[in-house]
């Protein structure tokens, strides 16, 4: 058996603006950093061999606080790296040390032009409804951006095609990643439906578990 860790980041400067994020690439606040540091905690005794994340810095500096606290050292495998053929080679990792891979496929959904904007200041704008709509159905495109199934279609081939290939190999898994994209994933393990997927929302930095046994996820109680 192997397992799964699903975390969102710890609160981003513009989660605390109350600001679309999107891809824009915004720090931790304060706030997430004490988040992303007390996930830690909860983790610090729980054994992880590979490390996924974005290609965004809420997501990474969260996941390298994680495993900071593990005294972890996480090396990022860029696939750029042609020349770098060390860092191809998993057998050449040291006791302390753990894979990192970084994808776009794990990135927020992207907020097209509602990126940058107040969600208060959107909801006078555009209605209450509508807004809640463009955050949370899984159809609905906010003004050029992507709609969750967007997100989903991006997210859940990689999750399948990189991701559970590891847990099939025995390795426990940890994924440091975004609200829109866990919500994608998640529906992806637990089935659920085009009209439940709204109900649902992720905390910062809280750590969600599944066991990954006989080819099957399911979710750690
Ligand atoms: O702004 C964003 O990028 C996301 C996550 O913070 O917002 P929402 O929860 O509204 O989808």
């Amino acid at each position: 058996m192997s397992y799964l860790i699903l975390v969102r980041h710890g609160q981003s400067r513009w989660n605390l603006e109350n600001r679309f994020t999107g891809w824009v690439d915004v720090p931790l606040s304060e706030k997430g950093i004490k988040e992303a540091m007390d996930c830690a905690v909860e983790l610090e005794n729980v054994k992880i061999d590979v490390a996924f994340t974005s290609k965004l810095i809420r997501a990474q500096e969260t996941l390298l606080l994680i495993l900071a606290k593990q005294n972890k050292t996480g090396i990022f495998l860029h696939e750029s790296d042609k020349r770098d053929k060390w860092s191809q080679h998993p057998s050449r990792f040291e006791e302390n040390e753990i894979p990192i891979f970084s994808s776009d496929a794990l990135n927020e959904r992207f907020y097209g032009d509602l990126q940058g904007q107040n969600k208060q200041d959107a909801k006078d704008k555009f209605g209450e409804e509508q807004v809640f709509r463009w955050r949370r159905s899984y159809n609905v495109r906010p003004p050029s951006g992507e709609s969750l199934k967007d997100t989903y279609e991006r997210t859940i081939p990689y999750f399948k095609e990189v991701i559970v290939p590891q847990m099939e190999n025995g390795k426990n898994v940890i994924v440091a990643a975004h609200g829109n994209s866990l919500r994608s994933v998640i529906k992806y393990i637990e089935n659920i439906s085009d009209e439940d997927i709204p109900k649902l929302e992720l905390a910062t930095g809280k750590p969600l578990f599944y066991s990954f046994e006989n080819g099957e996820l399911k979710k750690a109680e």
